[in-house]
């Protein structure tokens, strides 16, 4: 039998930007048109034939939903050509299906890849999540903390006062109570409408996105995948599953999961080395959204390996 190939990031990361760019400019002409499913759907299609096109064995372990939905990029899915490293794949085609369809900032095409067995198998339920940007230790703000306690901890350990920090959060009514108890504090607060990967990896560039800590609520499959972004990028990520009922239980069980109270840091939803694409949809603090001139389309990626901390920002001029 032949030996399957080891996983060779450096090999695999231009890859993978191919396939984010792709997703991104396939959305491009439904940007502001109101039609979130119509954008998704375009983003997905085209990352899936970029997948194929890949030399992996690949099995989507983050994607868009469970197999007997029938959506394409089911979890468990089988993508890439088939010859080339087991690797395990999440990816969300379009984070921020919302900010899309009424051109709103920050919205995203995301993938990330490392060898096979490295990612957690988060169900499609949501996770609290907690991050920090790189240059603390891990101890400096944890889960068991209250928010306001979180605040302090960081402006301690930063050196400044509470009135200093910026939070981001989630604008939702459930984060309510948080929000109240972050503003006795002083510390500024970031509320964005969606896309929390992005949330998260703008704590890992704090002068660019003025943001220090992210904190609340969203998708697991998005948490497993900003884990894989502060991988590369350094900072602290915390996630823990949350389940409203018995049927999200079920599909925690069915992903392998048994702790159901764990906190799960970064490097325990990513374990092993791990590459991260994004490509800009609409504009955002990290990466340029998608520009049009007639006959082209370009792109801005932002290309990252774990196990260099490499950070590449990549444009791509696409004719059309
Ligand atoms: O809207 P909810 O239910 O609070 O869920 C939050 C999640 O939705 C998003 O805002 C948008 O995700 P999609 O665009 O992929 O649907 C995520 O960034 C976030 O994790
Ligand atoms: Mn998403």
């Amino acid at each position: 039998m032949a030996t399957i190939p080891e996983f060779h990031d450096r090999m695999l990361s231009l890859g993978l930007a191919r396939v984010s760019e792709q997703a991104a400019i396939a959305s491009a002409g439904l940007i502001g048109h109101g039609d979130e499913k119509a954008a998704d759907q375009a983003a997905v299609n085209a990352m899936r034939d970029q997948l194929n096109k890949l030399a992996i064995q690949g099995v989507v372990v983050i994607g868009e939903g469970e197999r007997d939905e029938a959506p394409m990029l089911y979890i468990g899915e089988e993508v890439g050509s088939g010859e080339g490293p087991a690797v395990d794949i999440a990816l969300d085609p379009l984070e921020g299906t919302t900010l899309t369809a009424k051109d709103m900032p920050n919205a995203l095409t995301v993938i990330a890849m490392g060898p096979r067995g490295t990612m957690l198998h988060a169900p499609d339920v949501y996770m609290e999540k907690l991050a920090i940007g790189p240059g603390y230790d891990a101890d400096t703000v944890t889960m068991d903390m209250t928010p306001a306690e979180r605040v302090n901890a960081l402006a301690a350990a930063k050196g400044c006062d509470a009135k200093d920090i910026t939070v981001c959060v989630l604008e939702r009514p459930r984060h309510d109570a948080m929000i109240a108890e972050l503003r006795t504090t002083g510390a500024a607060i970031r509320l964005i409408t969606d896309g929390d990967v992005a949330g998260v990896m703008h704590c890992a560039d704090a002068d660019k996105t003025g943001i220090d800590m992210y904190m609340g609520s969203g998708g697991a499959p998005e948490g497993v995948l900003a884990a894989a972004a502060l991988k590369c990028m350094g900072g602290q990520f915390y996630g823990k599953l949350l389940f409203r009922n018995d049927d999200e239980r079920g599909r925690a069980t069915k992903a392998g999961i048994t702790d159901f109270d764990r906190v799960y840091t970064r490097d325990e939803l990513v374990k092993g080395d791990v590459i991260f694409a994004a490509t800009g949809v609409t504009d955002g603090s990290l990466v340029a959204g998608i520009k049009r001139e007639p006959g082209f389309l370009t792109t801005e990626t932002i290309l990252m390996r774990s196990k260099t901390g490499s950070i590449r920002r990549m444009t791509y001029r696409n004719p059309v």
